[in-house]
């Protein structure tokens, strides 16, 4: 992988990848697409029938899986809270980014999604606690960090794209 994108549902890393890959001419992988394939049903489903653990299963192994190939990586926004997934991304040397966002912008990004079963239940409140718990992990496993609120998608990808090129030729000096 060129990069992996962290962050909190609604961040934007499904969108900013896909641009982000599509900017430098790879492909774009994303977790929670993977872990739908491999299951043969949605997320929505996956939490419904089988459970939470049960997902936070098939999101490790496709994390591990997801590590090995080209590309630009988006994550759950829940992966790297598990510790084995932490581990994996604070010891790997690809470039990890933490794409951030306020829960009132996540409120309103997600207003007419049906897909995010977390989202749904927590509310504002409940995000915002949520939030608050992750906040520092997210941080711990990223190289750097893009506040997203007040960007579009396109300027996102961009800072991601100057970031990556300051940071390779660094890794060459
Ligand atoms: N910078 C942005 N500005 C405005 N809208 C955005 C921005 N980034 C993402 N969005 C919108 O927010 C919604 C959620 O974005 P996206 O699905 O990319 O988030 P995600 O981080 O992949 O979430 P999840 O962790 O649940 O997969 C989409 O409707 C997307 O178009
Ligand atoms: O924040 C989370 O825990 C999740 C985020 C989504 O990307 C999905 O991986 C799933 O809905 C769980
Ligand atoms: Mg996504």
């Amino acid at each position: 992988m060129k990069a992996i994108l962290v962050g909190f549902m609604g961040s934007g890393k499904t969108t900013v990848g896909t641009l982000l890959a599509q900017k430098l001419g790879i492909p774009y992988h994303d977790l929670d697409d993977m872990i739908v394939s491999s299951a043969g049903k949605s997320i929505k489903q996956i939490f419904a029938e089988d459970g939470e653990p049960t997902f936070r299963q098939l999101e490790h192994d496709a994390l591990k899986k997801a590590l090995k190939d080209d590309g630009i990586l988006g994550t759950g926004g829940g992966t790297p809270i598990q510790t084995a997934n932490f581990e994996l991304l604070q010891a790997t040397e690809i470039p990890v980014v933490l794409l951030d966002v306020m829960p009132e912008t996540i409120i309103r990004r997600l207003a007419s999604d049906t897909e995010r079963p977390l989202a749904k239940q927590l509310g504002l409140n409940g995000l915002v606690d949520l939030k608050g718990r992750r906040d520092l992990k997210y941080e711990q496993v990223s190289d750097f960090r893009v506040a997203t609120d007040d960007l579009t998608p396109l300027q996102v990808a961009e800072v991601i794209n100057q970031n990556l090129v300051v940071k390779m030729s660094l890794r060459r000096d």
